[in-house]
């Protein structure tokens, strides 16, 4: 029997310049006690705007500062509060730590969800899954949901106000997307979504990337200015919408098998955002393919634009050893990791493509030197 297609999408999308101030219109008969989850710095940023919002509204809110990683003891330790406030609606503010954290606790509690990025730094925002980690931030698992959150909200202010650096990660995050789709389409792969992918996620996807070449700079040089322009609600989209529906039902290959291979190793790498670790990682998976010289360069040049990383000097494992290596590409190709949708490959393979990529950009940077 051939298998089936799959395709999911959150309820709601909404975007745009000071959308959070009309959050409690959206929740309106939705229900009364919210858990507003967000981190210190994005308390400030937009949390207490929001929690005003809902109070004008009659709507409750507890407040819950989220210690910074998607592990399970954070999850338990806001579910448990969510449970005491009795609350309907969970509502996750800031990055794709935060917004994974809220998903769990509201899969808990089986509340209403509501996801406010507050940077458009990953497709975290309209997935049913969260990426999970140990409490020191190495990858131990995806959790899947019965469903995608009810409700997204982009204020394209707040994300034009938001570091440049959180936005170049994103649209890394972002040109994945269809790097990874397309393989597993090729290879007719199992997509997150659980089955093969669609027409329709094909179509986003490809949408994505090309609305990234062709928007990618003029959205990062938007936020250097903290300013909303076309450029930058397209590259928002691209980010948010077009990159979480893409991936989830479009598929995940071995990109993203590699950024997880990466969390694997200690160090400094731990500092690099997943989106940067993902750029590098998107290199590897084009080393691993069949593409001309002339393919390969449109990527680093599109990444050296945005000041993303490109070589294993610039993830901050210039002197990596084979070994070392050798360790990501085994945790890249462990059972289970997304590669197997789309490639059949070794640990030893990999290995080879990740010092490929490697040398590629080098030699890119050297002709390009000034
Ligand atoms: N569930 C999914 O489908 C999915 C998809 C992609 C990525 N992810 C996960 O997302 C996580 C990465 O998310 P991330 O890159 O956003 O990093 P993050 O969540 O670790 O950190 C974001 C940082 O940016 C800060 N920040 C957020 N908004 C800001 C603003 N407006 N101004 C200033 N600072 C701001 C936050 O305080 C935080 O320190 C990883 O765990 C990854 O696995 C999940
Ligand atoms: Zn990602």
């Amino acid at each position: 029997m051939a298998a089936e297609r799959v395709f999911i999408s959150p309820a709601k999308y909404v975007q745009g310049k000071n959308v959070i101030t009309k959050i409690a219109n959206y929740l309106e008969g939705i229900g009364n006690k919210t858990v507003v989850i967000a981190d210190e710095i994005v308390w400030k940023i937009a949390g207490h705007t929001i929690v005003n919002e809902l109070k004008k509204g009659n709507i409750a809110a507890e407040e819950v500062v989220f210690s910074g990683e998607a592990s399970r003891n954070e999850v338990e330790r806001i579910a448990n509060i969510a449970r005491k406030a009795e609350a309907a609606i969970v509502i996750g503010v800031g990055g794709g730590k935060t917004l994974d954290t809220a998903k769990a606790v509201a899969d808990e509690l089986d509340a209403y969800i509501v996801i406010v990025p507050t940077a458009a730094s990953t497709d975290a925002p309209t997935s049913a899954l969260s990426v999970i980690y140990s409490d020191d931030g190495v990858f131990e698992s995806y959790r899947f949901y019965k469903k995608n959150p009810d409700l997204v909200l982009v204020d394209t202010k707040i994300i034009a106000n938001a570091p440049p650096r959180l936005l170049a990660s994103g649209i890394a995050d972002a040109l994945a997307t269809w790097v990874e789709a397309r393989s597993v389409i090729k290879s007719g792969g199992k997509t997150m979504a659980g089955g093969i992918p669609t027409i329709a996620a094909e179509a986003i996807a490809e949408k994505c990337e090309q609305t990234l070449f062709k928007y990618g700079k003029l959205a990062y040089e938007s936020v250097k200015a903290k300013v909303v322009t076309p450029a930058l609600e397209a590259v928002v989209e691209a980010n948010t919408l077009l990159s979480g529906l893409g991936f989830e039902s479009g598929g995940l290959a071995a990109a993203h098998a590699i950024h997880n291979g990466f969390t694997a190793l200690e160090g400094e790498i731990h500092h690099l955002t997943h989106g940067e670790k993902v750029a590098f990682g998107t290199l590897v998976q084009l080393a691993l393919e069949e593409h001309s010289q002339q393919e390969i360069e449109r990527y680093i040049e599109l990444y050296l634009s945005l000041d993303l990383p490109v070589t294993l000097e610039d993830i901050k494992l210039k002197d990596a050893s084979r070994e070392d290596i050798l360790k990501v590409a085994k945790a890249a190709t462990a059972e289970g990791e997304t590669i197997h949708n789309a490639f059949n490959v070794t640990a030893d393979d990999v290995a080879d493509a990740i010092f490929a990529a490697d040398q590629y950009a080098k030699a890119y940077k050297e002709k390009h030197r000034k």
